[in-house]
């Protein structure tokens, strides 16, 4: 491989001295540049494979760069230099394209791996995995292309989608097609750690520092360190995990419970929920600064039912998988009635439901073909008439009058008031969405 060149563009000769001999030393070749102006001569005059720039530049801003190079040599990833604390400035300059951030005053080792990072995006032969993400619904090729964009930038990403819709496999194709692949992928749910172990599942411990502690142990953070940390459920983070993680992530440093100094990681988060994390923080149940930081940029994940045409084509491909998998000669297929009640049937486990009612009637068919009966589709959501919309209205309903009852007590008369209904139609509505079974 020739020698990569890095182009430097800040107008503080002592920074611009620092961010040049600490690359020289990683074998590189170096250009600076003090201004804007400066900078787009050398852009023009030869290719780079990293540019590092400033934020504020005598004749303009960073970010200007950072989109012109987005725009005319997508190739060059771009890092900026922000100051300490302007958190603002670092989640303003991803949301542009810039591929990471290092702020004042540059801390060398963080500065190296950013730029080893960059490097491993320069002509590597990155694996497109994301035709692994089936479905030819427009949502889901531009979910694809949004992965290959993701997987070049260190950006934090927030998916959010209902539970079964992809996520996690979302996060794992950002991770396997980007310079990090090579590195680990570390998945957790936040909601399944107790709490009284969460800061030592994240951030490690040394021996002796808790009862049950009997060895040094590396967190969460350590593990994935050159790869990615996939927080699932992030909502479920209690308040002093949130307080913690958002200090891991502006300090890009951890320390270990019982520990008295931290140690750098190299990680990038992505994050993942089938909540409205914006609704939690309205609520005051998730940080603001947090959601800040995490959700620089979002992705959603569609449900399954606002894209039936992808039915047959999701379907056909599982049920090839569990056939091999239970080493089946032949690979059953889906009879036409069958199909169709598949496409209307409003899956609320979306993906992962539709896996299990195939595994299900593989099992149940007579080994050629899946009849609708194999399917045991819930007899209630498949017959009524509910549409998406009619089913998270019915959702909303629900919630709203649990909310009412609870507030009142459950008095009844108070709690139609609280509604703006009368008795009768608050106790039928009760009856009519099954909260008198609860
Ligand atoms: N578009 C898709 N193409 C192929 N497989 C998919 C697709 N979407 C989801 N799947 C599959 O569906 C299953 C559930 O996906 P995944 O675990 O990523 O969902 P999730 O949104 O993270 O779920 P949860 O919120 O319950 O954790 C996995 O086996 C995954 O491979």
């Amino acid at each position: 491989m020739n020698t990569a060149s890095v182009l430097i563009v800040d107008d503080e000769p002592d920074i611009r001295a620092l961010v040049e001999i600490t690359l020289s030393r990683m074998g590189l070749r170096t250009h600076a540049a003090a201004t804007l102006a400066e900078a787009r001569k050398c852009l023009a005059a030869q290719p780079f494979d990293v540019c590092i720039t400033d934020m504020r530049l005598p004749d303009g801003s960073g970010i200007a760069l950072v989109a012109e190079i987005q725009q005319r040599w997508p190739q060059t990833p771009v890092a900026v230099i922000t100051a300490y604390g302007n958190a603002e400035a670092a989640v303003e300059s991803l949301k542009a394209g810039a591929f990471d951030f290092v702020s004042k005053p540059v801390d060398v080792s963080v500065l190296r791996k950013l730029v080893d990072t960059a490097l491993k995006l320069r002509g590597s032969e990155r694996r497109d995995d994301t035709s692994t993400l089936l479905g030819e619904h427009e949502s889901i090729r531009q979910l694809r292309a949004l992965i290959q964009r993701l997987a070049r930038s260190q950006a934090p990403v927030h998916i959010s989608g209902e539970s079964g819709t992809g996520k996690e496999l979302v996060a794992r194709l950002i991770h396997s097609s980007g310079p990090r692949a090579s590195g680990p992928f570390v998945a957790i749910n936040c909601g399944a750690i107790p709490t009284e172990l969460m800061e030592s599942e994240f951030f490690g411990h040394l021996k002796g520092s808790f009862t049950g502690a009997y060895r040094d142990k590396p967190g969460l953070f350590q593990t994935a360190e050159g790869g990615t940390l996939f927080l699932d459920e992030v909502a479920e983070l209690p308040m002093h995990m949130q307080v913690k993680l958002l200090r891991a992530l502006q300090e890009r440093r951890v320390r270990p419970v019982g520990a008295e100094t931290e140690v750098p990681v190299n990680v990038r988060v992505i994050s993942a929920t089938h909540r409205d994390l914006a609704e939690l923080v309205q609520r005051g149940q998730f940080r603001q600064d947090l959601f800040y930081r995490l959700d620089v940029i979002t992705v959603r994940t569609p449900p399954l039912r606002e894209r039936p045409d992808d039915i047959p084509l999701l379907a056909r491909h599982i049920l090839r998988r569990i056939a091999r998998e239970a080493g089946l000669e032949n690979v059953p297929e889906l009879d036409e009635r069958a199909m169709s009640a598949l496409q209307q049937y409003p899956f609320p486990g979306n993906v992962r439901e539709l896996e299990n009612i195939l595994e299900r009637a593989v099992t149940l068919c007579d080994g050629t073909s899946i009849r609708t009966a194999d399917l045991q589709l819930r007899a209630s959501v498949a017959t009524s008439a509910h549409t998406g919309l009619e089913q998270q209205i019915e959702d909303m309903e629900r919630q709203a009058i649990r909310e009412a009852l609870r507030k009142t007590r459950y008095n009844k008369t108070r709690a139609a008031e609280l509604l703006g209904m009368s008795f009768r139609s608050l106790r039928y509505r009760i009856k009519k969405l099954g909260l008198d079974q609860e």
